[in-house]
């Protein structure tokens, strides 16, 4: 299989390592196979793929849909270097409010599948970084929620000081407020 997939210390959040076949005029690989993501439960039907480019210390989320249009991730970085967020936002899980990051690089080439249920965001290492993701579900903007990216009772380690933040990001409620007014999982 050209895929390495490795469950992060929340199982259901998948670290994907594709096979990189590298020769004399650069290099190929696989980004997505239905039948081989399927095997490891990644079974959304992608519909939709998404492209945005930031400059270093830029924050983006922690971003999520509310039901009925909760979307899976499957998130690559291919400029650049990004630290990539999940947090756990399902009331039942045993990790509830948990949350875990990988390092995706154009260097190193790894992905990492984000379910339904969950926030995600990212902040830049590099000078600039171009992050692509698919999802599967429509883009709704009316269902757009967040959790603020410091909440302490998350207690992120984003690798920077500072970020940069969009208005939108800077106005996200902590989990406990969002757990209060029925807007998680
Ligand atoms: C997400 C999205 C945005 N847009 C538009 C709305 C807006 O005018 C512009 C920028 O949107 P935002 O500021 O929400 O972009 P951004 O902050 O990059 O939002 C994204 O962040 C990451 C972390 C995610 O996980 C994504 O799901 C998404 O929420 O793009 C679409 O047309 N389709 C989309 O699917």
């Amino acid at each position: 299989m050209p895929f390495e997939f490795i469950k992060t210390k929340i199982p259901e959040v998948i670290l994907i390592k594709p096979k990189v076949f590298g020769d004399e005029r650069g290099f190929f690989l696989e980004t997505y196979k239905k039948e081989d993501f399927e095997k490891v439960g990644i079974n959304g039907e992608f519909i939709q793929d998404n492209h945005s480019k930031s400059c270093y210390g830029v924050l983006r989320g922690l971003h999520f849909q509310k039901e009925p249009y909760a979307q899976a991730k499957i998130v690559r970085c291919i400029r650049g270097v990004i630290y990539d967020v999940a947090v756990d936002l399902r009331r039942s899980s045993p990790t509830f409010g948990q949350w875990v990051g990988a390092v995706l690089s154009e260097y190193n080439k790894h992905q990492l599948y984000i379910p339904r249920g969950f926030a995600h965001g990212f902040c830049v290492l590099s000078g600039e970084a171009e992050v692509v993701y698919k999802v599967d579900n429509k883009y709704a903007p009316e269902y757009e929620c967040g959790v603020i990216w410091n909440d302490g009772d998350i207690g992120i380690d984003w690798l920077i000081d500072e970020p940069i933040l969009s208005d939108k990001d800077k106005q996200w409620h902590t989990l406990k407020e969002l757990d209060k007014k029925g807007e998680l999982f």
